[in-house]
């Protein structure tokens, strides 16, 4: 049995990762966040690091994750929509069930580096 990536292949990846930043843009809590960033370096960042969770050989050379958003605010309400959206992306490309599962456990893992602590809360 193969690697999730095996079952889906780099190409859908794209796809998913195409449509889901076409649903985020379209979300207007969602697009500010993304006014003056560069789309296909995020694209191409975003698409190494699905393509490396999924068990691909593409190793993530974009930012820390934590400091790329950095200052941004992250809202845990903006998290779980983004996290939806990627959900939502995943499935409508063909994605298994135990694939999406995979990368929800992912978005809890890395939950903590990306939605903004309180002021004051440690790391
Ligand atoms: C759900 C999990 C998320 C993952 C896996 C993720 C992943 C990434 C990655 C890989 C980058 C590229 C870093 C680089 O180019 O060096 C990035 C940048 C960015 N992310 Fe996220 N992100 C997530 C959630 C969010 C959320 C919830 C928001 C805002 C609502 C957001 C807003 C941004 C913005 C605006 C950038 C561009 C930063 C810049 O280039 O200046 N991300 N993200």
């Amino acid at each position: 049995m193969g690697s999730y990536y095996e079952q889906v292949g780099a190409a859908t990846v794209r796809e998913v990762v195409d449509r889901f930043y076409v649903a985020v843009l379209a979300d207007p809590e969602l697009q500010p966040y993304f006014t003056d960033v560069d789309l296909p370096r995020l694209k191409r960042h975003m698409v190494m690091l699905l393509c490396s969770v999924l068990g691909g050989p593409e190793v993530y050379e974009g930012a820390d994750l934590a400091d790329a958003h950095r200052d941004m605010g992250v809202t845990g309400a903006h998290y779980e929509k983004v996290g939806s959206l990627l959900v939502a992306a995943l499935r409508e490309q063909g994605a298994g069930e135990d694939l999406v599962e995979h990368v929800v456990t992912v978005l809890g893992q890395v939950r903590g580096s990306i939605v903004a602590q309180p002021a004051g809360a440690a790391g």
